[in-house]
């Protein structure tokens, strides 16, 4: 069994775990560096970059998560974690960890609409996935090699480039696992 790790820092872990289960791969909740030496593949959750961006420093995280990125092992960031993740970001002078050539976009879905639902289709995925989305970002950009997997009102809201996924939604908050096991199925195939 494949195991995935959720970067158990700050944010929604609990329900990663849960999904990543259901999906049929063991689960594995990191809050320790050397806990990257044992997962197959890491998501790194929703919740609030910036906290999360501190406590990595605090953890001495920061060249661990990208050297894992760069090992060719699958990382998928959800909502924050695709903030994470990304090589730009709106407004900012440095990405975080830089893994995905993708540039994104903060809270860009106005405050009225805070919090709201979507049916999605996401290629490879389902036509009927509902997306969560909570202060969530976009992507605005992406490099040649970045496959767009979904775009909400014309709005770029998950893609893949190689072994890296992101998504502006939260999956693991319905018990629809579709997004979870088609990432499960990345980490069986990068074995
Ligand atoms: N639900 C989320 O993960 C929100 C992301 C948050 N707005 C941020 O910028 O980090």
């Amino acid at each position: 069994m494949v195991k995935v790790g959720v970067l158990g820092l700050q944010g929604a872990v609990r329900e990663h775990v849960r999904s990543i289960e259901a999906s049929g791969a063991e689960a594995i909740v990191v809050k320790k560096v050397e806990q990257l030496a044992e997962i197959d593949g890491l998501i790194i959750p929703g919740g609030e970059s910036t906290t999360m961006r501190r406590l990595i420093d605090k953890y001495s995280f920061m060249e661990p998560l990208r050297e894992f990125g760069a090992s060719g092992k699958p990382v998928f960031g959800t909502c924050a974690g695709l903030i994470l993740i990304a090589n730009e970001i709106v407004g900012y002078d440095e990405p975080h960890l830089g893994l995905m050539d993708a540039k994104v976009e903060r809270n860009s879905f106005g405050r009225q609409v805070d919090s709201f639902e979507a049916e999605l289709t996401i290629a490879g995925v389902a036509n009927d996935f509902v997306g969560v989305f909570i202060r969530a970002p976009h992507i605005v950009e992406v490099g040649e090699d970045v496959e767009v997997l979904c775009k909400h009102n014309g709005r770029i809201v998950a893609a893949r480039q190689n072994q890296f996924l992101g998504c502006s939604f939260h999956p693991e908050l319905t018990d629809d696992h579709r997004i979870t096991q088609y990432f499960v199925n990345m980490v069986k195939e990068s074995k």
